[in-house]
């Protein structure tokens, strides 16, 4: 079965300027793209200008995208271009979406490993939440955490990842209830295997035979284009009340085997 993703009014995102992590490829990609189709204005944020540039050439509208280069793990870059987009446009939306792993045993992964992983996934979020914040209280914005599948139940070969999303989720939660009282919201969304070029290369046969036709109930990979419509969901006004909130979009993956990036974990 093919994914039916476009359900949201065409104006559903009108007026809103949002912050994508990791705009330049796979999730972060369509999910730009879908909020500028959906009528909001967005930058996105990556380490590659080539790529970021590209995906303002995808978009509906190019005049309502731009970019800052800048690597979420080096604080004061993130401050700086986190500023500069606040000051040029507000910020009615902040995806933490640029994120990302090797898979490994647990014994297989180093302190060295461990750290950089850790940096990525969990500090880097917190250092550009934070950054966006004043912005989004002025705004009475939301922001959206592109987590995992099986956050709370562990996957093996991820335990640095499912690790640093598992602290996502306590910030996202924490932050929800902090910053209620400016109308921000907070939001947890939870993708299962989706084919990105990144997860392909990563992975091969394993992500076809096992994630994919062993792991998942609905047999079929999640499509960066329903993680797109959930983030605008959450975004615009239907998504109002919602704070605090995991939401797995992985047919059904977190339910039944799991998604476990070792192959031994389904012999
Ligand atoms: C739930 C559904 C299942 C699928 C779930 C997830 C899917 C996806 O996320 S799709 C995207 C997949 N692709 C990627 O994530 C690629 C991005 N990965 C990276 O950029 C790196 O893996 C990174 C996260 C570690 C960051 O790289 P960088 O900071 O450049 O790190 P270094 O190369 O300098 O290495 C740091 C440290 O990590 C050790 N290391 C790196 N790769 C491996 C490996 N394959 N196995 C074991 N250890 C690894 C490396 O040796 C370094 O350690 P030390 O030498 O001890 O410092
Ligand atoms: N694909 C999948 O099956 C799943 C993916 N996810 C998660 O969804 C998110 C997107 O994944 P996906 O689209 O597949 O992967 P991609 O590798 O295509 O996307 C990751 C993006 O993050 C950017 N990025 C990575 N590191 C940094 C950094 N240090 N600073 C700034 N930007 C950075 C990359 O751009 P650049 O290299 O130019 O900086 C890239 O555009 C990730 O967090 C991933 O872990 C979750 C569940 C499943």
């Amino acid at each position: 079965m093919t994914a039916r993703t476009s359900v949201l009014a065409d104006t559903a995102c009108a007026g809103l300027s949002a912050l994508v992590t990791g705009a330049g490829s796979g999730i972060g990609r369509a999910i730009t793209l879908r909020l500028v189709e959906l009528g909001a204005r967005v930058t996105g944020l990556g380490r590659r200008a080539e790529t970021l540039a590209e995906t303002g050439s995808l978009a509906a509208d190019r005049e309502r995208y731009d970019y800052e280069v800048c690597d979420v793990r080096d604080t004061e870059a993130v401050v700086a271009a986190v500023g500069r987009t606040g000051a040029r446009h507000g910020l009615g939306l902040l995806v933490n979406n640029a994120g990302g792993q090797f898979f490994a045993p647990a014994t297989g992964i180093s302190a060295g490993g461990w750290r950089a992983v850790i940096d990525l996934n969990l500090t880097a979020a917190f250092t550009v939440t934070m950054a966006a914040y004043p912005f989004l209280a002025e705004a009475g914005g939301s922001v959206v955490n592109i987590s995992l599948s099986g956050v709370e139940r562990g996957g093996m070969g991820m335990a640095h990842s499912v690790a640093a999303r598992s602290g996502i989720l306590g910030l996202t939660r924490t932050l929800a209830l902090e910053w209620a009282k400016d109308g921000v919201r907070l939001n947890c969304v939870g993708p299962g295997t989706v084919l990105t070029s990144a997860l392909s290369d990563e992975a091969g046969r394993h992500v076809h035979d096992n994630l994919v036709a062993r792991g998942t109930p609905m047999r079929r990979a999640t499509a960066p284009e329903e993680v797109a419509e959930l983030v605008a969901f959450l975004a615009g006004p239907a998504g109002a009340m919602m704070t605090g909130q995991l939401i797995q979009i992985d047919g059904g993956a977190h339910l039944g085997p799991g998604l476990h990036m070792l192959p031994e974990a389904y012999a």
